[in-house]
């Protein structure tokens, strides 16, 4: 196993290098537990925490390492280590925290390509694939559609199914796949490059694990945890979230990558709904929200059949969450802000009154 196996590049190594950081081993992130985080270098795996400094410095959560990471460390014992820094993420895949509003939770960071599976039964559902493409586009990572389980449905059902998909979606490759007959598993495979990071994002039973196994040279995915003792004693199982594939990609099978919110997606959103995008030009009003105003050209175009009204719908449904979040992330700051003052108006009244 080498650095580069685990999709380390020249470009990792070169700020390595201007940071000053060869004194340290590099290692990535493999999995995150309540701040535990598995650090795989060329050599072994590491239960590991971060230093404090890198703690008091974090603003928020995503100064936290997260999988995917490209860490510096130092060894401590041999089963632990520190982390002292996390090289530069070149993408992002986060969400909405779960019952934080406003705060955003990073699921994996340096993913180069991601399959968006869905399952051609009962979960099929064309909005929830825009809602996935939209946070790849967020996140600068390169979409591929999955439709999986086509050995439950007919040869013309799918025909259809594939038709419907490229006339909302454009431009975006749609594979058709079965793990039960493992028809298309090679269609999937020529998409997956040595030494680039990927990952399986769509909804819980469309056949994820079961495709993670099958691309992985050795069925890991739910069997093989890992023990590590810390420092304190205890020992954390952790279940391996990062795989290395048969042909040398590596895959972030992640619990995360199930249900992924909007948060501040106005690229992601821009690209996925890129007709909408060019139509909403013509608008009278440059504002215009395209819901209630007069000489809409986006709703002129949905009554004319022109955009899908599901997909219009959707993007207005998303358009909503996405304002929600950057709300309460402004509302947030102000809360902050205020707070800050109140402390520092504290202080002085203290310097004052001693
Ligand atoms: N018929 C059929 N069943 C499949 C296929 N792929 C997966 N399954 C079945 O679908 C069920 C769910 O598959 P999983 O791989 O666990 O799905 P998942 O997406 O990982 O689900 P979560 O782990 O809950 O996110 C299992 O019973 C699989 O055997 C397929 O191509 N065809
Ligand atoms: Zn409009």
């Amino acid at each position: 196993m080498t650095l580069e196996d685990l999709g380390y590049n020249s470009e990792l190594e070169n700020y390595r290098k201007e940071k000053n950081l060869d004194s340290f081993a590099v290692g990535r992130v493999i999995s995150e537990h309540k701040e535990r985080y598995i650090v795989k270098t060329d050599e072994k795996e590491y239960g590991s925490e971060i230093i404090g400094n890198l703690r008091f410095t974090a603003k928020d959560r995503t100064d936290f390492p997260a999988v995917g990471d490209w860490v510096a460390i130092s060894e401590y014992n041999d089963n632990n280590a520190l982390i002292h820094a996390i090289f530069p993420r070149k993408t992002v895949i986060e969400r909405q925290a779960v019952g934080k509003h406003g705060e955003k939770q990073i699921i994996a960071t340096n993913i180069d390509c991601a399959f968006i599976v869905q399952a051609v039964d009962r979960d099929f559902n064309i909005s929830r694939i825009e809602r996935y493409l939209t946070i790849c586009y967020t996140s600068n990572v390169a979409p591929v559609i999955i439709l999986n389980k086509i050995d439950l449905i007919g040869e013309a059902e799918l025909k259809e199914l594939v038709t419907k998909v490229q006339q909302r979606i454009k431009q975006v490759p749609v594979i058709t796949m079965s793990n039960e007959n493992m028809e298309g598993i090679e269609k999937v495979n020529e998409y997956i490059k040595k030494g680039e990071t990927y990952c399986l994002l769509g909804s819980s039973g469309v056949g994820k694990s079961t495709l993670s196994n099958n691309l992985s040279r050795k069925s890991v995915m739910k069997t093989d945890t890992i023990s590590t003792s810390t420092n304190k004693g205890r020992h954390v199982t952790s279940h391996r979230e990062l795989l290395i594939l048969e042909n040398g990609g590596i895959l972030i099978d992640n619990p995360g990558m199930r249900e992924v919110g909007i948060t501040d997606s106005e690229s992601g959103l821009k690209n996925t709904f890129d007709t909408i995008m060019n139509l909403s030009r013509k608008c009278r009003f440059k504002d215009c929200t395209h819901t209630i105003e007069i000489d809409c050209a986006v709703i002129s175009a949905v009554e004319d059949g022109e955009i899908d009204r599901s997909s219009y719908e959707n993007y207005l449904k998303m358009e909503r969450e996405k304002e929600h979040f950057e709300t309460t992330v402004a509302e947030k700051r102000k809360k902050d802000k205020n707070f800050g003052k109140m402390i520092k108006n504290y202080k002085k009244q203290n310097l004052k009154n001693n």
